[in-house]
């Protein structure tokens, strides 16, 4: 299979500059594109589905060039954050009127294969404005995946879902990764660890970091600590110092600190990638 190739890309808003030289290679698999609001995400899947053109820049899947937007429709799929469907229709009503529209082949087929690769079979003649939040994104990830899409693409995958949804949809899409590239922009950090070979974290427009879950969270390692103290010390410690996350024990809170130097009675822990992330996004936001 080919490697999607992001070279140069910058994307200016007016004077705003949303992108700015961004560079990344993905291979098959599943990519995740991790950034706090307004780091370019949206606008770098925008590009990547034909929305929008860069300013500056190329996208590439092998012979494939992105100035032939209408050939790289035929090659993704989109989930977009806000994926919606007029409500009196039927699930599988639904997903033939979008592959008519994608000129997809032997529809009936096709639509009944994707319903049975999201698990939504029994549900295919129920309306859409029954199904719960969960399976409107199963519906949206079929509607993404007719017609073989070689790049499926995911803004927000888990957003709206509850705990049990989120597990069901990551596992639906680790199995989409095995035979295309799935690119999945979150700031959800849970959705990337447990899902995806790679990861890149783009900040103000610029990729400050990429590699795997194990490299990213390396950017922290030595730098997390965990301590025991009382609900009363509690509130001074997080006063001081960087609390990433506390849990309460009975009368006792344990925390977990991000920070340089060691606080009072803390043992050093390992590095997970959300304490990766976040440092790195500490330390740019000490630099900008
Ligand atoms: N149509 C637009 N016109 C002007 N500026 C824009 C436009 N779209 C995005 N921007 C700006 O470009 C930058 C990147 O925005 P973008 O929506 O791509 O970020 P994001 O990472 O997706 O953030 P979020 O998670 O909040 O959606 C932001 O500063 C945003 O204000």
């Amino acid at each position: 299979m080919d490697v999607l190739r992001i070279s140069g890309l910058v994307k200016d808003y007016g004077k705003q500059r949303a992108l700015n030289h961004v560079d990344l290679v993905i291979e098959p698999g599943m990519f995740g594109l991790l950034g706090p609001n307004g780091a370019g995400k949206t606008t770098l899947m925008r590009i990547l589905t034909t929305l929008i053109t860069p300013t500056e820049g190329t996208v590439q899947y092998g012979d494939l060039n992105w100035k032939d937007a209408s050939s790289v429709r035929k090659i993704i799929g989109y989930l977009p954050q806000k994926f919606s469907v007029y409500k009196q229709i039927r699930v599988d009503e639904a997903l033939k009127h979008i592959a008519v529209l994608k000129g997809v082949e032997k529809i009936e087929n096709t639509v009944q294969s994707v319903l049975d690769k999201v698990n939504l079979t029994e549900h295919a003649r129920k309306k859409i404005g029954q199904l719960s939040g969960g399976m409107l994104r199963r519906v949206g990830i079929a509607q993404a995946i007719l017609g073989n899409p070689k790049i499926i693409v995911v803004d927000e995958p888990t957003a709206g879902l509850d705990p049990e949804e989120r597990i069901r949809f990551r596992k639906l899409l680790r199995s989409l990764g095995k035979d295309s590239i799935v690119i999945i922009s979150t700031h959800i950090v849970e959705d990337i660890e447990t899902t995806c070979q790679k990861v890149a974290i783009l900040h103000t427009g610029n990729v400050i970091k990429e590699g795997s879950a194990e490299e990213i969270a390396r950017a922290a390692e030595g730098k997390v600590w965990e301590t025991t103290v009382s609900q009363d010390e509690f509130y001074d410690l997080a006063d001081e110092w960087e609390v990433l996350s506390s849990y309460k024990r009975e009368d006792r809170v344990e925390a977990r600190i991000l920070s340089d130097v060691p606080p009072p009675d803390a043992k050093p822990v390992a590095a997970t990638l959300e304490d990766g992330y976040l440092y790195l996004m500490k330390s740019r936001e000490k630099v900008t």
